[in-house]
């Protein structure tokens, strides 16, 4: 996993600013073609960890419902927003909600709630897909579900109104995935994980240390329940939307009061990927997500591992309590 080519201890410089100019333009351009909207005229928005999927996802054709709401439909305010966990599984969520008639959805994270809420509930609505009357606008950007400011400011936006949905993962394969994005971001110089998770000489826990931080769930929950009854929220399990991806998506479904279109029939397992994949519709060409999605991870010492089991244990029952669901990490 290493592919490092500098010297050790380098970190990699950020692409030139010409291929972050040429990215922005991209998304740019995405987003007009995608939304109607003039995304160039009202402000930008950031290419995203995940961004590389959508060219992916996106250029092999559009939905037929789409085109429909591209043409008659206007822009709305999200019903329905994806708020988090980074690295659970919050692009396959979205990917195979999509898939449904009643359902538009912003490709691109907007990360209004955290980064630019500054720019108004008009900006944020500027960026949303056209959609028909009975059809829902959704997004997700992951980074939400940890924003101290988030919950306050969605309620805001429509009271408890809005339905919240969390896709959650052991936080211990999660914190690994997380760090296994920072590696193929950054393959040089990065330390290992051990001593990025683990305070030197006390081997205490890095709480500091955002890989390991997000998959505090109950903290992060906290906040949301004060402002939102718990039903306003869908805890989505990231290991069940892999080994069993329309019984989740069947949840999906009925807690966002849409009819059960998205089925077995959508899915197959792509032996290839190693991964669900989804099939698009009869006739449709099968599409599996990036390569940014189900990376190989790399090798953390098993002691190391069982240390942060046990770090989360008292957080994973407190969140299973608040959740009202075991989802049976410990
Ligand atoms: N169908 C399918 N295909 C590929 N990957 C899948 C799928 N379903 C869930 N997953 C898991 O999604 C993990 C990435 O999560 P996110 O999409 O939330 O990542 S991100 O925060 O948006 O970057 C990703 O994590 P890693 O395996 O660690 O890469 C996958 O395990």
């Amino acid at each position: 996993l290493s592919g490092c080519c500098e010297k050790a201890g380098q970190i990699q410089p950020d692409p030139s600013p010409s291929r972050r100019r040429d990215e922005q333009v991209h998304l740019e351009v995405y987003l007009e073609a995608r939304s109607g909207s003039a995304a160039g005229d009202k402000g930008r928005i950031e290419r995203t960890s995940d961004a590389e999927d959508e060219g992916e996802l996106y250029g092999d054709g559009v939905l037929l419902h789409e085109d429909e709401a591209a043409e008659n439909g206007s822009q709305s305010l999200p019903q329905a927003i994806i708020i988090g966990v980074k690295k659970a599984g919050t692009r396959a969520l979205l990917e195979a909600l999509r898939q449904h008639p009643l359902v538009r959805a912003l490709g691109a994270e907007a990360h209004f709630f955290d980064r630019h809420y500054g720019r108004g509930l008009h900006w944020y609505r500027s960026l949303m897909p056209k959609s028909l009357p009975g059809q829902l606008t959704m997004e997700k950007t992951p980074s939400y579900f940890v924003t101290r400011e988030a919950p306050g400011r969605i309620w805001a936006m429509a009271g408890t109104r809005t339905k919240l949905l969390v896709v959650v993962r052991d936080p211990v394969t999660r914190a690994v995935s997380d760090y296994a994005q920072t590696l193929a971001k950054r393959p040089c110089g990065t330390p290992p994980f051990e001593a990025l998770a683990f305070r030197n000489g006390s081997g205490a826990v890095q709480i500091g240390w955002s890989a390991v931080r997000i998959g505090l769930y109950a903290r992060h929950l906290e906040r949301w329940l004060r402002l939102f009854p718990r039903h306003r929220l869908l805890f989505v399990s990231g290991e069940r939307l892999i080994a069993d991806p329309a019984a989740e998506l069947a949840r999906a479904q009925t807690f966002l009061g849409i009819p059960q279109l998205v089925t077995t029939q959508h899915f197959y397992f792509d032996s290839a990927k190693g991964f669900p994949c989804l099939r698009r519709g009869a006739g449709g060409r099968p599409h599996c997500l990036g390569k940014s999605k189900g990376r190989p991870h790399p090798r953390v010492p098993p002691e190391a591992l069982q240390r942060l089991r046990e770090f989360y244990r008292p957080f994973n029952l407190k969140f299973y309590q608040m959740a009202g669901h075991d989802f049976g990490w410990d």
